[in-house]
């Protein structure tokens, strides 16, 4: 192991991550907190501002997989769409296959500038967590408790508010609903064989009710859907763990974009296009393990640097004065304000790992675990 990748596998330089993540999240959930009178005067500003608060706090986790980890990103899709992406408002259906796939959306969001403005339809869980949760409720994400009775009602209203939107967004959707794992997959394929329907290799089944009711709701506002097929080269299963540690990853999305007239209105017709979508991004998936690569051409999108500088200019404005605080406490010589400090660092260092635990599978839910099939089908 070099010497580069020691210090990064270190504690002390998870410290600091968490340390600068943790006390800029604070900062910018209250400075969130500050901008709600101002939603009463102008909404569209306050909106602006908030696109940008939350570019300082996901841009970091960004950071850490572009700049820290070294990971890189590969696009596979049509050179004549390319000019679009970042310029239209889209729909995004992303295979929920790995524990970092939200954060190469996100990097992809970073390098066609819309990380600042973009969401997703949302467990409901994820909510009250600390800085990312509330930082998406000043951000108008989307949250389903995944009981449709409740769903179709709140979901569409939230989504309705998007109409007026001052900025490009993608909005983004794990049709299946949960993280895939064995059991979960062998659930959704009785599924599947109930329903009539080719089975999957490579995805769970999707949950086609969130998708019908997102395109309804976005027509108008979202111009088409991005069809996105994640998988990372060598066969490699990333966490976020390991993106803290230094480990350099492989991504490679296939994209494609589909224009949102081409989607059915009726919600069966829609849901048997989903279902055929997830067909054609299984075979995607076949030909990437085949081939080690996805079909089409690639293009490079550069990583930009304002992720970086804006984690830089955190971490010169919190890690200073914390500096100055130590070398008073150490040179203090008292015992009590040396403990309080280690205490604190250890919170910190709770925090941080307790956050990342929540991106880990087996942490996740019992969501499709055990679904009994639909009676009418
Ligand atoms: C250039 C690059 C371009 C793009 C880059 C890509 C992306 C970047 C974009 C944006 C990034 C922005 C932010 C990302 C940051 C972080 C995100 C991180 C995580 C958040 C993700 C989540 O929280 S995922 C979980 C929540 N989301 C969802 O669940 C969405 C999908 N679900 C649905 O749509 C559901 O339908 C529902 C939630 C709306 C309602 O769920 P409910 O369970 O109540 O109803 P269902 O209709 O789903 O269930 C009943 C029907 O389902 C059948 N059934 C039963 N069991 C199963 C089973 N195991 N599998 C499948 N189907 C099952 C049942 O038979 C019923 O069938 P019907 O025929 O009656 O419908
Ligand atoms: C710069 C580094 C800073 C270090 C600290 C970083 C801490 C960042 C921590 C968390 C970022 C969380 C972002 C969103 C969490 C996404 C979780 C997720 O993927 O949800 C799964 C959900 O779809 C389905 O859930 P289940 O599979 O049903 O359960």
């Amino acid at each position: 192991m070099g010497l580069i990748q020691l210090l990064k596998s270190q504690f002390l330089s998870h410290l600091i991550f968490y340390y600068v993540f943790l006390a800029s999240g604070l900062i910018v959930n209250l400075l969130q907190f500050c901008t709600l009178p101002l939603w009463l005067v102008s909404k569209k500003l306050a909106r602006k501002i908030n696109i940008r608060l939350c570019y300082c706090i996901s841009s970091q986790i960004v950071v850490a997989l572009e700049w820290w980890s070294g990971t890189e990103c590969t696009l596979y899709t049509d050179p004549k769409n390319y000019p679009l992406y970042g310029n239209e408002n889209a729909i995004a259906v992303l295979n929920h296959c790995s524990e970092i796939d939200f954060l190469c959306g996100w990097t992809f969001c970073e390098r066609f500038g819309v990380l600042g403005s973009s969401k997703v339809l949302a467990k409901h869980e994820l909510r009250y967590l600390p800085i990312i949760g509330w930082m998406w409720y000043f951000l108008e994400i989307v949250f389903c408790k995944r009981k449709w009775e409740e769903d179709r009602r709140t979901v569409a209203e939230s989504l309705q508010n998007l109409h007026d939107y001052p900025e490009n967004f993608w909005f983004l959707l794990f049709c299946e609903g949960t993280r895939f794992t064995p059991k979960k997959h062998e659930v959704s394929m009785q599924v599947a064989e109930s329903k009539g329907l080719p089975k999957l290799k490579y995805h769970l089944l999707p949950r086609t009710k969130g998708f019908w009711v997102t395109v309804q709701n976005l027509r108008g506002t979202a111009a088409a859907v991005y069809d996105c097929t994640l998988n990372f080269r060598n066969k490699q299963v990333p966490s976020l763990l390991d993106i803290l540690n230094g480990k350099k990853y492989h991504a490679d999305l296939y994209l494609r974009r589909i224009p949102l007239e081409l989607i059915p209105e009726g919600e069966a017709e829609c849901a048997a296009w989903l279902h055929k979508l997830y067909q054609e991004k299984d075979s995607f998936q076949e030909h990437y393990t085949q081939k080690g690569c996805f079909p089409g051409p690639t293009v490079t999108h550069p990583r930009r640097p304002w992720a970086l500088i804006n984690w830089i200019l955190w971490a010169c404005m919190l890690l200073y004065p914390l500096g100055l605080l130590l070398v008073q406490l150490v040179s203090s010589g008292s015992i009590l304000t040396i403990l309080v400090s280690v205490t604190v660092a250890c919170a910190a260092s709770l925090g941080g790992r307790w956050m990342i635990g929540q991106t880990e599978t087996n942490r996740g839910s019992s969501y499709g675990n055990k679904e009994v099939p639909s009676k009418n089908n």
